[in-house]
């Protein structure tokens, strides 16, 4: 009812008020003299001038099309206050429509598309909307660590229709109402407004002979403008708790994807495991004709930040694959874990992470102490279901899944069988190969960043590169490839200071020594306030404009890459911030301990020399004093004995 009503209101503002129908967004100024004319055309055209007469057919057509569209609505609620069953009757043979459930995969994608027909509208009668805040990926950079307020951006408002408002959405001039709605559970209860299930329910007049069929291929132009439009980049689904006992598979994001070339294993492991993957992918026949079900599993193990899930990442890009991230260590059942398989988004790799601390260990027995398998009353996902799962009773043909963990040895052997898991890689600590890679990476031009070829035109930064790697050996230590990243990125971040800091003494000296201009303040004061405003923004914009370009230019000088201590000094700081394993702070511990004993021993070495300079020139001194005394003794008693020379060891005195 409420829904019908909301339509009426809609459409008498629509046909009262010009400005705020929905055409206005769009084509503003035609829809002004369209109603304008509304009035003659209904009582004929004989008012229009010669040169009007043309549009009077297009406009009488588009206002019978309103009066048509709305008369229907009209009708049906007056009739809906009279009689529910009349009301039913005429929703049910004027309208069609259509219901998304929000565990659809295509919910948000659908959302996304309403929202931002929405935002472009811009419509003035939406008044009580919901604000969400929106990502500003823009003002992250440039990164001028001196200005504190570009350092902390302001978070962004997007304002979205609220849960229940109706939204008018047209498409190639058909009108298409969208509605949120709070999910209705089968027996025809609202779940109330607490909970997240929705369902958008878009409907639209009934066409002759279209039916549903229009309405689907409205939805489909929209998911294919949404889908063209975000092409190339990675959409990151994530299986999540809807409502209570419901499962869906959320957009967490549509990110630029991640390239296959940043991330750097082992020399040939990355091509190792594409190729097995490439080779899958193009082998459906084969599964078919031996009758083995089509799906792909693959563990990925090794020390934390060895790069599983960014190679994954990377290969999702190179093989233009989505992502679906399915958490082993969520309260999931086996049921629900299975439906979500079933369900999985098209064009995913399914991806389950840390594995290895999810509650299916080796010992099914262990994992119930520890309250797996729903002892402890949090629906778990079992060894069973994830065998099943494994073995490709639920996953969609073409299944490509990728288990990612630290430790494999706590993950039993009925998992690691061949026939469920086809491949297992171990992504270790990074070798030569690797260090030297994500150098290049970091600092090398063009294609110096990856074709060692190209790099032999560089031959200062080989050497930096040598040196730099000649250091890290040195550390005698395992280092992981986040490490080394993390290690770049303080390095660039020191430079950056370095180099903003001196910019900013620069522009002192600068201004001080130029006497800068000093602005007159009546002057600004006579100036138009909003002129004021405009040149302001635009100097904000060119001044941002001008920094981002000077970002991208600073060079960053890399000789300290071969100071040894610096090197160092920087790894060590780094690992004791991010909380390197236990051995490896051990390990740090140890050498500081010894560095402060050899410091020490340097030091009393020195000390020990140093008294025993300052013994001899005591008794150089005294031994003058004793010459001088002498000689005054001389001068004075002459015949008086000299004193006797001290019994005990350089530096030590006599009391
Ligand atoms: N081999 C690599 N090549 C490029 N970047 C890497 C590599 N390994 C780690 N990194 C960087 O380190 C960070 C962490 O890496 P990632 O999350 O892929 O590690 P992981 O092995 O999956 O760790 P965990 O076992 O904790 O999940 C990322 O920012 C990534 O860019």
């Amino acid at each position: 009812m409420s829904f019908l009503l909301d339509g009426f209101i809609t459409e008498f503002f629509a046909l009262t008020s010009t400005s705020q129908h929905p055409f206005s967004a769009t084509s503003g100024g035609s829809v002004n003299s369209t109603l304008s004319t509304n009035s003659k055309s209904i009582h004929g055209i004989e008012g229009l001038s010669d040169e009007n007469v043309w549009y009077a057919p297009a406009v009488q057509s588009m206002v019978a099309m309103l009066i048509l569209s709305t008369i229907p609505r009209i009708i049906s609620t007056i009739y809906g206050w009279i009689h529910p069953g009349i009301y039913n009757y005429i929703v049910e043979k004027l309208y069609v429509s259509v219901i998304i459930n929000q565990d659809e995969s295509i919910y948000f994608q659908i959302g996304q598309y309403v929202a931002e027909q929405e935002e472009l509208a811009r419509s003035k009668k939406l008044r009580h909307v919901q604000g969400i805040a929106k990502d500003n990926e823009s003002s992250r950079y440039p990164r001028n660590y001196f200005d504190e307020e570009q350092s902390t951006p302001t978070p962004q408002i997007s304002l979205l229709p609220r849960t229940g408002s109706l939204q008018i959405v047209w498409h190639n001039g058909q009108k298409i109402w969208v509605r949120r709605e709070i999910r209705k559970v089968e027996n025809g209860e609202s779940l109330g407004n607490g909970l997240k299930g929705l369902n958008l329910d878009l409907s639209s007049l009934l066409q002759r002979s279209q039916e549903c069929f229009n309405i689907r291929s409205i939805i489909q132009d929209w998911l294919d403008s949404i889908y063209s439009r975000d092409y190339n980049k990675l959409t990151v689904y994530q299986c999540m708790r809807i409502h209570y006992g419901d499962y869906g598979w959320k957009r967490i994001s549509n990110k630029e994807m991640r390239r296959y070339g940043s991330v750097v294993l082992r020399e040939n492991q990355k091509e190792e495991i594409l190729g097995d993957v490439q080779k899958f992918l193009g082998s459906s026949k084969k599964y078919a004709m031996r009758g083995i079900p089509y799906r792909h599993a693959v563990i990925l193990h090794g020390p934390p930040g060895t790069g599983k899930t960014s190679f994954i990442k990377g290969l999702a890009e190179k093989l233009k694959l989505n992502i679906a991230y399915i958490s082993l260590v969520a309260s999931l059942d086996d049921d629900g874990f299975l439906s979500m398989l079933t369900r999985v988004p098209a064009n995913s790799v399914i991806v389950m992470e840390d594995f290895d601390r999810s509650h299916i260990t080796k010992d099914a027995q262990e994992s119930e102490r520890n309250g797996g398998s729903g002892l402890s009353g949090i629906p778990r996902i079992t060894e069973a279901g994830l065998l099943n799962a494994l073995d490709g009773i639920n996953t969609p043909e073409g299944s490509l899944i990728f288990l990612t963990c630290n430790n494999l040895d706590k993950i039993g052997r009925a998992v690691k069988r061949p026939g469920r898991v086809d491949q297992i890689y171990y992504l270790t600590y990074a070798d030569n190969y690797q260090i030297r890679e994500m150098f290049w990476r970091f600092f090398g031009k063009g294609k110096q960043t990856t074709d060692p070829e190209a790099r032999k035109d560089n031959p200062e930064l080989q050497k930096i590169a040598n040196v730099f790697l000649s250091h890290i050996q040195s550390l005698n230590q395992n280092l992981t490839t986040a490490t080394l990243q993390k290690f770049f990125l303080e390095y660039e971040k020191e430079k950056e200071i370095e180099y903003w800091k001196q910019k900013k003494e620069q522009g002192i000296s600068k201004d001080s020594s130029s006497g800068s201009v000093s602005i007159n303040t009546k002057d600004l004061k006579e100036n138009d306030e909003k002129k004021q405003h405009v040149d302001h923004n635009e100097q904000e914009k060119e001044k941002k404009e001008e920094e981002e370009d000077e970002y991208k230019s600073i060079e960053i000088d890399l000789n300290l890459l071969m100071d040894k201590d610096y090197v160092i000094n920087l790894f060590e700081k780094i690992q004791m911030e991010t909380g390197v394993e236990e051995k490896m702070m051990e390990e740090i511990a140890k050498r500081k301990a010894k560095e402060q004993k050899k410091k020490g021993k340097e030091q009393r070495k020195k000390e020990k020399e140093e008294e025993k300079d300052d013994t001899e020139d005591t008794e150089e001194d005294t031994e003058e004093d004793t010459a001088v005394k002498s000689d005054v003794a001389d001068t004075n008693d002459v015949g008086a004995p000299s004193p006797p020379a001290s019994p005990l060891p350089n530096g030590v005195t006599s009391l």
